[in-house]
C-alpha cells in the first residue's frame, strides 16, 4: 500500500490539504506538523513519498526537506517563495519538484501532482540514447518521478526491450543513434503500439531545425530540446502520462458496464472475436440469465432490481475469478470459462447455480431469493453468432425445464 507523508505547520493549509488528499488520494496519509513530528513518523513508517512545507518553526532552513530525502522519499516541496539561489539549492537537493504557494489553487496543484506521481509508481519507462551521461541524467529525473527505468544504447536494442516488453508505457528517445535513429524507432515501435499503449517524447540537441514536428508526425506525443530545464523535463513527461493515463480512464469505462462494473456487452463481443480467432478450442461459454427477474422489479421496483443486479455480478465475480465475468444483457450474464471439458464446465456452473439459489440478496433491509438458469456452449464454433446462439438455445431449453438448472449444448 502506498503511503504519503504530509508535513505543514499552518493549521488552515493542513485543514485545506487534508480536504484536497480526501478527494483525490486514495492512499494512507499521515500529516506532521514539524521536523520533531516528521523524525518520528520517519522511523516508523515507509513512504513513497512526501509533500512537505520548506520552512517550519522548528526547521526554518528546508532541514525538514534534506531530513525526507536522506531517508530517500521522493519529495515535492510546498514554498511561499521561490528565488533563483532557492531553485537552485532545492534542484541540488534532489527534490521532484516545488510548488509555489501563492493561491488556493496551488494546494489543488500540489496534490494532483502527488497524485500524478503516485500513478508512476510501478510504470515501466526506457530511454534509448547513445550518450551515456545523458541516460545517466535523464534516468536520475525518471526515478525521482517513480518510474521503473530501462535503458537502451542505440533504436535497434530499444525496438527489441519494448517488443519483449509491452509493459514499458513511456519512451524517451534521442534523434541521433547508431543503428537506427530516433524517427525510425518511432515509426517502427507506431506500427504494433498506438498512442493509447505507449507514450513517445522525442528528445534532440538545440539547433535541430524541423525535428519536432518531424518526431510527432512520426508518432511521437511530445518534444524537448537538450540540454532541458529540470521543471521542463518533469512537466512534460507528467503532461505526457496524464494523456495516456486519461486514454486508458477512457477506455475503462467504455469497456465496463455502470451498474454493476462488470465488462460490458461490447467489450465481450471484442474479446470474444480475438478468442474465437486465435484460441477457440480452448474456451467454453455459459450464459446466465436470472429467473422470473421482472416479478422483483414488480415487487421492489426498478432499484430493487438493480441492487439484486449488483449483488448477483458482485457472486459472479468472486466464483469466476479466473474467467472474463460481463453483463450481456439487462438480466443475463456471460462467463467465459477456460478449457473445453462441458462436464467441467457444467460442474462449475451447477455449483454456482446452488449458490446462486442459497444466497439471501438484500434490498435495503428486506431479504429476498432469487435463481437462474444457464446455458453452455463451447467456443469452436465459426463465428460469435454460432457460439451465442448454440449457448441461448441451451439456455432457452433451461428456461422450459423448469429454471433454476444448467443445460449444455451438444451440437
Ligand atoms: N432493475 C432492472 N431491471 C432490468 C434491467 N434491465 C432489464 N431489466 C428488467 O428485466 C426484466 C426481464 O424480464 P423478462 O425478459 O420477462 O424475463 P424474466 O422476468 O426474468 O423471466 P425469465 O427470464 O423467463 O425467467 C424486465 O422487467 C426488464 O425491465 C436493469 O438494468 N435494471
Amino acid at each position: 500500500m502506498q503511503r504519503v507523508l504530509i508535513v505543514e505547520d499552518s493549521k488552515v493549509v493542513q485543514q485545506i490539504l487534508r480536504h484536497l488528499a480526501s478527494q483525490h488520494l486514495d492512499v494512507e496519509i499521515d500529516f506532521a506538523w514539524s521536523l520533531k513530528e516528521t523524525q518520528a513518523l520517519l522511523e516508523s513508517q515507509h513512504y513513497t513519498l512526501a509533500l512537505v512545507d520548506l520552512t517550519l518553526p522548528d526547521a526554518s532552513d528546508g532541514e525538514v526537506v534534506q531530513l525526507t530525502l536522506s531517508r530517500n522519499v521522493p519529495t515535492v516541496v510546498l514554498t511561499s517563495k521561490i528565488d533563483e539561489y532557492s531553485r537552485q539549492q532545492m534542484l541540488e537537493m534532489g527534490v521532484v519538484d516545488y510548488v509555489i504557494k501563492d493561491n488556493r489553487d496551488s494546494y489543488l496543484y500540489a496534490i494532483k501532482l502527488v497524485s500524478r506521481l503516485l500513478r508512476n509508481e510501478g510504470c515501466q519507462a526506457l530511454i534509448a540514447d547513445d550518450s551515456m551521461i545523458s541516460r545517466a541524467v535523464m534516468r536520475q529525473m525518471l526515478e525521482k518521478q517513480l518510474f521503473t527505468v530501462f535503458e537502451a544504447q542505440d533504436g535497434e536494442q530499444a525496438l527489441n526491450m519494448l517488443n519483449a516488453k509491452p509493459e514499458i508505457k513511456l519512451l524517451l528517445t534521442d534523434y541521433a543513434m547508431p543503428t537506427m535513429d530516433g524517427f525510425e524507432l518511432v515509426k517502427a515501435v507506431r506500427n504494433s503500439r498506438g498512442r493509447d499503449d505507449l507514450a513517445i517524447i522525442g528528445l534532440s540537441g538545440a539547433g535541430s531545425h524541423g525535428l519536432s514536428a518531424k518526431f510527432i508526425k512520426y508518432g511521437a506525443n511530445d518534444f524537448l530540446t537538450k540540454p532541458f530545464m529540470n521543471e521542463e523535463f518533469h512537466c512534460r513527461v507528467m503532461q505526457t502520462m496524464d494523456q495516456l493515463n486519461l486514454i486508458a480512464d477512457i477506455k475503462e469505462y467504455a469497456h465496463r458496464d455502470f451498474l454493476t462494473g462488470l465488462y460490458n456487452r461490447r467489450y465481450f463481443c471484442q474479446h470474444m472475436d480475438k478468442v474465437l480467432k486465435n484460441k477457440p478450442d480452448q474456451f467454453t461459454l455459459a450464459l446466465l440469465d436470472l429467473d422470473h427477474f421482472k416479478a422483483i422489479n414488480d415487487e421492489y421496483g426498478h432499484l430493487g432490481g438493480d441492487k439484486v443486479l449488483s449483488q448477483a455480478a458482485e457472486l459472479l465475480n468472486s466464483s469466476f475469478n479466473h474467467c472474463l465475468v460481463a453483463r450481456v444483457g439487462g438480466e443475463e450474464f456471460a462467463v467465459l470459462m477456460p478449457g473445453n471439458d462441458l462436464s467441467v464446465a457444467k460442474d462449475s456452473c451447477q455449483d454456482f447455480r446452488e449458490r446462486f439459489a442459497n444466497t439471501q440478496f438484500m434490498i435495503q433491509d428486506q431479504a429476498l431469493h432469487c435463481t437462474l438458469s444457464v446455458g453452455i456452449a463451447r467456443c469452436d464454433k465459426a463465428t460469435l453468432s454460432d457460439v451465442m446462439r448454440a449457448a441461448d438455445n441451451a439456455l432457452y431449453q433451461a428456461k422450459e425445464a423448469q429454471r433454476n438448472c444448467v443445460m449444455v449444448s451438444e451440437s
